[in-house]
């Protein structure tokens, strides 16, 4: 005969040095870090805590896309690749799942034939979470998935700075008649009054274009450009110093296509150019943006299946896990400007 009794899972050790911290990642020095379920860095799901301050958010959507398929698998892929990150990031002196409740939300369940319907899904699970008081690192999927995320961007925050690091420029007018692509959100966003004008830049820029109107277009739109070229010639501090001058305390959007690496760095991705940035290099420059209002973020344009050893979902997991970081310490700053505030008003009334 069989028992009877329901099969309970052993409990997951997490990493959670007190009742009132955060929900940290599952202990690696427990389960090793290759079993179990891929969360982005083994972090809880949503529904395991009461509230989330930070969530990674998976698009498995490539239908805008004008060259290779594939970056519908993008998020499963770095979610696995991201096992092996670990909680503390000496750069920036943090333990980011410490500073705030980070944690993986699971993927949109995107329509693969209907890109508005699949751009509505996204836009309204976004402002959904920004309504909630989430901020929201999404993982790709296409770049269109961009546009929907400026909407939503835009709708909490008004018109946001935009720091798109990517090969293209992504300001595109259509493309064989479409006007929501892989190769426009950047154009749509700033058409449809999203952006904040005096703070658009595109970062890595490289690679040949349709004709020179691209640029003189691209500049109509509103956006600057320091092309790869420039990053190599200027230096990182000098380039991230201009960046941060031109941003100030503005909300602050980053997207940021893999695609801006290198093909030796990131070949998996479905428009590769040469001549691209280093990981070192995109991670310093993503460093040097610590102390901005970073209000939401993405990676986008990972396609697994020409990607070699994983090289190109290890670069966007640790590109993730830094703007992650950076979001933590702006929520850390935020809950110590609040508490400061508290502490004033404490004093002034004498209660
Ligand atoms: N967003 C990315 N990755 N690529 C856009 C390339 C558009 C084109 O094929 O001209
Ligand atoms: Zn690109
Ligand atoms: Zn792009």
């Amino acid at each position: 005969m069989t028992d009877p009794r329901p099969y309970v899972p052993p409990a997951v050790p997490r990493v959670q040095h007190s009742p009132t911290e955060p929900l940290g990642p599952v202990n690696s020095a427990i389960t090793p870090r290759y079993a179990g379920f891929a969360t982005f860095a083994r972090l809880p799901r949503i529904d395991e805590v009461p509230a989330a301050d930070i969530a990674v958010l998976g698009v498995p959507f490539d239908t805008g896309v004008s060259y290779r398929p594939g970056a519908r698998f993008g998020p499963a892929a770095i979610r696995e690749t991201s096992r092996l990150l670990r909680p503390y990031h000496p750069a920036l002196d943090t333990s980011p799942f410490r500073e705030a409740q980070v944690v993986d939300a699971g993927d949109l369940a995107v329509n693969p034939f209907d890109i508005g319907a699949a751009l509505e899904t996204v836009d309204e699970n976004l402002s959904a979470m920004l309504a909630a008081g989430i901020t929201p690192l999404m993982i790709g999927g296409d770049h269109t998935i961009a546009l929907p995320a400026l909407r939503a961007m835009h709708r909490a925050h008004g018109p946001v700075a935009v720091l798109h690091f990517d090969a293209h420029l992504d300001t595109w007018d259509t493309y064989f008649g479409a006007d929501y692509t892989h190769g426009t959100p950047f154009r749509r966003a700033s058409e449809e009054g999203l952006l904040d004008l005096d703070a658009l830049s595109h970062v890595g820029t490289r690679g040949p274009l349709y004709g020179a109107e691209d640029l003189t277009e691209d500049r109509r739109l509103g956006f600057g450009i320091v092309t790869s070229a420039e990053v190599g010639k200027r230096g990182i501090d000098e380039v991230v110093a201009a960046l941060r001058e031109r941003i100030g305390d503005r909300p602050l959007y980053v997207s940021i296509d893999i695609d801006v690496l290198d093909p030796a760095h990131a070949p998996g991705t479905g428009t590769p150019e040469a001549g691209g940035m280093t990981s070192r290099e995109l991670l310093e420059m993503l460093r040097g943006l610590d102390g901005l209002n970073l209000v939401g973020a993405d990676v986008v344009e990972v396609a697994p299946a020409y990607d070699h050893a994983d090289i190109t979902s290890v670069a966007a997991c640790h590109v993730g896990y830094d703007l992650l970081t950076l979001m933590a310490r702006r929520h850390a700053r935020s809950r110590a400007e609040a508490a400061v505030t508290r502490n004033g008003a404490t004093a002034l009334t004498g209660v």
